[in-house]
């Protein structure tokens, strides 16, 4: 429990500091509302006193009429376009900080890779809702809260100082306010928090259920999933009205108190009317002041649960941001060829769990195939993720050129190389659009060469439109061979020097398995190439060296077909 609340705490101190980062990056447009908001109640609080004198004269208190009358219908429009211009100016805080945030949230998942184990659709979360929710912080919350310190403070001291009486009784009003919101909002931010996270899970689990549609039709558990999707909706549901109980709660109160300071202020100079009161005009300017001294407080309650979502979202997207660049040196240009070395290379994905690599060392001169192989389970995949940069070695070193890798900036590491997965996703869009992927400035002619290379034409062919066939998203509308031979196509068009192939010919038949063998020799020649697979067919079909792995290290070397 206590170790929950330290957790909440640190999140939240985190979830502080981005906001306070995003501030100083949004600068000058984070301010020009708040200068704005003071220029509409400087206009309200003029005016409230031309209302005053125009009153008083009408009363025959004194001697203000049509000039007070014009002066006063000339504020209220200026008011009314200060209004439009601090709305435009909020909703340009608000975009310049969602569109900040989002690029930079975007960037680290792409990143993290998939080192980070979060569902897709919690990702999806993050990038969308949560950024989304802190363009309240910077276009309402926050001119909502400086304006409701200032405004209310420059009138009460202009009311003290002609009745001291009415200026404490603003004084004490304005300070019941942020007192009651405090009252009605104990664990609002916490509550907001936990929505947050609720809403991520929800995200994530209602992806990763429609992704496996057909596992849960097949299985009959189509009904069970819809009951536990509902108690995770209602949970958010619960979570989202505390949230917004504050809101209501804080609003309500605060009209009670406008109500109450209104009645005090027209009872204490009720005078007027007798005629007899020793300052007309300025006594009916405190009662007309009252609406432009709680109008800010107003809009600082109604902002007050966007603060408090914003700074839920915040303390989630922290720690996200928090390791965000990785650090590491830029690649002047991509060698064209690539040696590779690894010396006792080690890798642990968590404590408690044997190492995924034990001491792994081998060399690869350039040019050269290494074909891996192993047990599943062996470590072949985990040797790849930290060859694209998706993890760090925890001990050893791995070179490329005799450079450490780590040296690298992940993302500079991978300019290096063209990889194709187990299953390469396939997006919706046309084949052509999805081998354009691995480099989007390719022309058609270079397209269609990997197209071919990858023996990607030998189907498209038959087509009535070719490669600018449309396919769904996860390859629907391709078998698995021929969505192998997309990703195969791809990393012909990237033209990298180092190849790495995870499991290219898994699942396939013989058949297709030596179409897909053929391209992937066309596509190692003249590169460095990594080719993990337990296919005997591979392992017989490609030239190379064979490095069995077991258990993270290195159990024995052959040399394949070829040499
Ligand atoms: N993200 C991860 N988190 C924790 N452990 C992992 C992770 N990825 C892999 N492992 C573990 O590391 C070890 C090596 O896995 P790896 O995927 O590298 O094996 P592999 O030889 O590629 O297997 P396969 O041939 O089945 O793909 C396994 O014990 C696996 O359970």
């Amino acid at each position: 429990m206590a170790e929950a609340g330290q957790f909440d705490r640190a999140a939240a101190k985190a979830g502080r500091k981005l906001l306070g980062q995003e501030l100083r990056r949004l600068g000058g447009r984070a301010w020009l509302p708040v200068v704005l908001g003071l220029a509409v109640a400087g206009a309200g609080i003029a005016q409230a006193w031309l209302l005053a004198s125009l009153v008083a004269g009408l009363l025959g208190l004194g001697t203000g009429g049509w000039p007070e009358l014009i002066g006063a219908a000339a504020l209220a429009l200026l008011a009314a376009a200060l209004v439009s211009a601090q709305e435009i100016a909020q909703g340009a805080a608000g975009r310049a900080a969602r569109a900040g945030l989002r690029a930079r949230v975007f960037a680290a998942l792409l990143a993290a890779g998939p080192a980070d184990g979060r569902a897709a659709g919690e990702k999806a979360s993050l990038a969308v809702e949560q950024v989304e929710a802190l363009d309240g912080y910077f276009s309402r919350w926050l001119p909502a809260a400086l304006l409701a310190l200032m405004v209310p403070a420059g009138i009460i001291v202009a009311v003290w100082v002609f009745d001291w009486v009415s200026g404490l009784v603003l004084l004490v009003m304005g300070m019941l306010v942020p007192v009651f919101m405090a009252v009605a909002g104990i664990g609002a931010a916490r509550a907001s928090r936990r929505q947050f996270d609720a809403l991520a899970r929800l995200s994530g689990r209602f992806t990763d259920r429609i992704r496996g549609l057909s596992t849960l039709v097949q299985f009959n558990r189509a009904e069970d999933e819809a009951v536990a999707l509902g108690a995770a909706a209602e949970e958010l549901r619960t979570r989202t009205m505390r949230v917004l109980r504050v809101a209501f709660l804080s609003s309500g109160g605060l009209e009670l108190l406008a109500a109450g300071t209104l009645a005090y202020l027209a009872w204490r100079h009720g005078s007027l009317l007798g005629h007899n009161h020793p300052d007309a005009v300025t006594a009916l300017w405190c009662i007309l002041v009252v609406p432009a001294f709680f109008q800010p407080l107003r809009n600082f309650s109604a902002a007050y649960h966007e603060a408090q979502s914003a700074r839920g979202a915040a303390a989630a997207l922290a720690p996200l941001l928090a390791d965000a660049a990785p650090q590491g040196l830029a690649l002047e240009k991509v060698p064209p060829l690539v040696a590779l070395s690894c010396a006792d290379v080690k890798l642990n994905y968590a404590a408690g769990r044997p190492p995924a690599l034990d001491g792994l060392s081998f060399s690869l001169p350039a040019g050269e195939t290494l074909l891996l192989a192993g047990a599943s389970g062996s470590g072949k995949s985990s040797l790849l993720a930290l060859l694209l940069g998706f993890r760090r070695p925890d001990a050893g070193r791995i070179a490329i050129n005799g450079q450490d890798i780590t040296r690298l900036r992940p993302a500079e590491l991978r300019r290096m190389v063209a990889h194709v997965g187990q299953r390469p996703h396939i997006f919706a869009g046309t084949i052509a659009e999805n081998i354009a992927f691995a480099r989007p400035e390719a022309g058609r002619a270079a397209i269609e060469a990997a197209a071919e290379a990858a023996q990607v034409l030998a189907f498209t062919d038959h087509l009535p439109l070719g490669l600018d066939t449309p396919v769904g998203e996860g390859g629907h509308g391709l078998s698995g061979g021929q969505a192998q031979r997309v990703g195969l196509a791809r990393a012909f068009l990237r033209e990298a020097p180092l190849v790495l192939l995870d499991e290219p010919t898994a699942s396939l038949d013989p058949g297709t398995e030596g179409i897909v063998l053929e391209a992937i020799r066309k596509l190692c020649m003249g590169r460095t190439a990594i080719v993990a697979t337990h296919s005997a067919a591979a392992l017989r079909g490609l030239p190379g060296r064979v490095l069995v792995l077991e258990n993270g290290r290195a159990s024995g070397r052959r040399a394949a077909a070829g040499e």
